[in-house]
């Protein structure tokens, strides 16, 4: 079941189709459409935050779906899926993929990520564990916990790489992380144009997400409002 999953994703575009509630198009049924128009546009797989959107979006799109719960914590950094309590819900759902935080910050509730991929792993044996990394270290980690898909989700998102951009450098990091793993890796984060896109696969990831520049207006929009902005100024 993982290899036909993995080979439905290989090479392609998976969609991001996420919007918390302070975002203008929070709603399960939007986030469906979403979801809708990435599979009739050729996506090979979608991204989806909390229970309902999940739900929603597979009631509609019979893609491969790489499920998250987005939790904060107040005493700890790590928001995706931070908690066996939230992988589980996740798991639960049926979604193909399963990701979470898989950085070495501390998770709440004492939890160490060891026993949480322990624990799945016997109550889910078929779900595709996928790490949200920001950084080699975080990477390393996942590969010694038993991943099977490295993600570089967090890359740029965490106090420790704020301001970076996968991207930079022609990508190098990415290159990095390939240069350390035979895991499949899938680019995420700040991938916003089809060119990143296409370069992320050239490089050799198994698939690439991109979110807030399909599924976000508010992101699209301010980059055009800045871009004209700069012409008048
Ligand atoms: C940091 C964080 O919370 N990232 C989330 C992970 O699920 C999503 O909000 C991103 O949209 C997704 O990773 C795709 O990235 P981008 O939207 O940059 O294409």
């Amino acid at each position: 079941m993982k290899e036909s999953v993995m080979e439905s994703v290989r090479g392609g575009l998976i969609v991001s189709c996420q919007a918390l509630p302070e975002e203008p198009l929070h709603s399960s049924f939007i986030m469906s459409r979403m979801a809708k128009a990435a599979k009739e546009s050729g996506a090979v797989g979608i991204r989806a935050n909390s229970i309902v959107d999940i739900q929603a979006i597979r009631d509609v799109v019979t893609l491969p779906t790489i499920g998250i719960i987005k939790k904060v914590y107040s005493e700890s950094d790590v928001f995706i899926t931070p908690t066996l309590k939230e992988v589980r819900q996740v798991c639960a759902t049926g979604c193909e993929i399963v990701a979470m935080d898989a950085t070495i910050h501390s998770r709440p509730n004492g939890e160490n990520l060891q026993d949480i991929v322990g624990t799945i792993r016997e109550e889910y044996p078929d779900t595709i564990l996928m790490a949200d990394t920001g950084s080699i270290e975080d990477v390393e980690f996942a590969i010694k916990l038993g991943f099977d898909i490295i993600g570089t989700t967090l890359y740029g998102y965490t106090t420790e790489t704020e301001g970076c951009d996968v991207s930079m450098n022609d990508f190098a990091y990415l290159k990095e992380v390939l240069a350390i793993t035979d895991l499949p890796v899938i680019a995420e984060g700040k991938i916003d144009t089809p060119e990143k896109a296409k370069r992320v696969m050239e490089l050799g990831c198994l698939a690439v997400v991109s979110g807030g520049a399909i599924t976000r207006p508010q992101e699209i929009t301010r980059k055009f409002v800045a871009a004209i902005g700069s012409v008048n100024n």
